[in-house]
């Protein structure tokens, strides 16, 4: 099984560690769901396993093997895609031709098409045009028709309301179900708990509940409130 494994995982900004000894596990077709308060540093996170920012403790490992020194094009390469915050779509391009930038064929382009029944509809448009779920929709066929082994998933749920965001949901199961490996970072905690297999809490740049089942989490007051407020 292929998995992509933080050790001891320490991100500074600035004056100091924005998040400290992080351990987790994305093992390959599973949602892991990294929930936490504002701040605590899952963004920060995300960024030191794709290579946006280094981190300055423990390692990151694809596979059993470092990636710390890595840049982030080999870290692509190898099979990490990010999907940062914001909707990083072209707007003046069509949704056609945003998916073709990393589908690069039309054959790729049918087969992404295949789970996003939505966008079918609505090839031929231009980006700018579609409502915000689309465009998070394009973001997410755009990073899937990259065949990535892991994809980081940075709060797409910013800006849109969780009735939308839930239209997004099973689209990232199946990406799962196809063997990729998500971490999953999500504002709305009770819609990611619901779809992930393993969830975990971090607060004030430290992890508050370690990695386990989600349901755990689901069903746990204490601990949801942490998820939402710190502590
Ligand atoms: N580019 C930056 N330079 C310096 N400090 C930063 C930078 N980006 C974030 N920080 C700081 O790092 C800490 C962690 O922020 P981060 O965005 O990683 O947390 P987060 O859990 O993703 O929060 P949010 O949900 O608000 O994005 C915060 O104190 C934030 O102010």
């Amino acid at each position: 099984m292929t998995e992509l494994r933080l050790s001891g995982v320490t991100v500074s900004r600035g004056a100091g560690p924005v998040v400290s000894d992080v351990d987790l596990v994305v093992r390959s077709g599973e949602i892991l769901a990294l929930v936490g308060p504002n701040g605590a540093g899952k963004s920060s996170l995300l960024e030191s396993v794709s290579g946006v920012i280094p981190h300055s403790a423990g390692d990151v490992a694809l596979d059993g093997s470092s990636i710390a020194k890595r840049s982030r094009v080999q870290r692509a390469r190898a099979g990490i895609a990010h999907i940062e915050q914001g909707r990083a779509i072209f707007p003046s391009l069509t949704v056609r031709e945003n998916i073709l930038l990393t589908a690069k064929t039309e054959t790729a382009l049918a087969e992404v098409l295949q789970s996003f029944p939505e966008l079918e509809k609505r090839i031929d448009a231009q980006s700018v045009l579609l409502s915000g779920g689309e465009q998070q929709m394009v973001v997410l066929a755009r990073a899937f028709a990259a065949k990535p082994r892991f994809l980081l998933i940075d709060e797409m749920s910013l800006g849109l309301a969780p009735v939308v965001f839930m239209r997004l949901l099973p689209v990232i199961q199946q990406i799962a179900e196809s063997g990729v490996g998500v971490l999953l970072v999500e504002q709305f905690t009770h819609l990611a708990l619901g779809v992930a297999d393993e969830a975990m809490v971090i607060a004030s740049g430290r992890v508050s509940h370690a990695q386990g089942p989600a349901a755990t989490l689901e069903q746990d007051p204490r601990l949801l409130r942490a998820a939402y407020l710190g502590g």
